[in-house]
C-alpha cells in the first residue's frame, strides 16, 4: 500500500511557506490506518521495548494503537499546564513556533526501554525535547517511529544518536 496517497498536502498552513501534511485523510481510512499501525508495530517488536511515549496530540493518535497492539503502556508528553501531577519540563522549537513540553515525573521508570512515536518529523524540535524528558527520568530511548519524515528539514541531524524509522518521506 502506498501510504503517501492518503496524506493531503495543504499549502501555506498554519503559516505562509509551510506545506502542511494532513494525516486525517489517512486516519479516516480504516485500511490505511491499520496498515500504518501494523508497520510501526513490526518495528516496535524488533526493539523489545517496555513503554511507548508520544507527544501531544498527533503522537497520541499514532502511538496509542501501537501500545494497544503490543499490550504496552503509553505515557503522554503534553504541552505545559495539561498534566495534573508533578512534571518535568523542557522548552522547544518546532517548524512553526515554540512551546514547552512536560511529562509526569513517574511516567518512565529508570532503565525502561522506550519507543517514542509521533506522526511527523519536521525540524526535530518536538522529538529532541521528548528525548530529553525521557532521559531525564532515566529512560533509555530504544527507537523513534514516525508516520512521516520531512527529510528537507533535516530533523534527523538532531537525532543522529538514535534509531529512527519513518513510513513516508518527503
Ligand atoms: O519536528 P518539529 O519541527 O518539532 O515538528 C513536528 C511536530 O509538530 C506537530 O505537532 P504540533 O506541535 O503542531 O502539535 P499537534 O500534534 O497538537 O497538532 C507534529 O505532530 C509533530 O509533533
Ligand atoms: N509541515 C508540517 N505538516 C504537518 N505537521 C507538521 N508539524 C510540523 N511541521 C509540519
Amino acid at each position: 500500500m502506498d501510504l503517501k496517497e492518503y496524506i493531503t498536502i495543504v499549502p501555506d498552513w498554519p503559516k505562509p511557506g509551510v506545506e502542511f501534511k494532513d494525516i486525517t485523510t489517512l486516519m479516516d481510512n480504516g485500511e490505511a490506518f491499520k496498515y500504518a499501525t501494523d508497520k510501526i508495530v513490526e518495528y516496535a517488536k524488533e526493539k523489545e521495548i517496555d513503554l511507548i511515549v508520544g507527544p501531544e496530540a498527533r503522537g497520541f493518535i499514532i502511538g496509542c494503537p501501537v501500545a494497544y497492539a503490543l499490550g504496552l503502556g503509553f505515557a503522554p508528553v503534553r504541552k505545559e499546564g495539561k498534566l495534573p501531577r508533578e512534571t518535568v519540563k523542557v522548552d522547544y522549537g518546532l517548524e512553526y513556533g515554540k512551546d514547552v513540553l512536560t511529562i509526569h515525573k513517574d511516567a518512565v521508570k529508570p532503565g525502561q526501554k522506550v519507543l517514542i512515536i509521533d506522526d511527523l518529523l519536521a525540524t526535530g524540535g518536538t522529538i529532541e525535547a521528548t528525548i530529553k524528558l525521557v532521559e531525564s527520568l532515566g529512560g533509555v530511548v530504544a527507537g523513534i517511529a514516525f508516520l512521516i519524515e520531512l527529510t528537507y528539514l533535516e530533523g534527523r541531524k538532531k537525532l543522529n544518536k538514535y534509531d529512527i524509522n519513518a513510513l513516508i518521506h518527503y
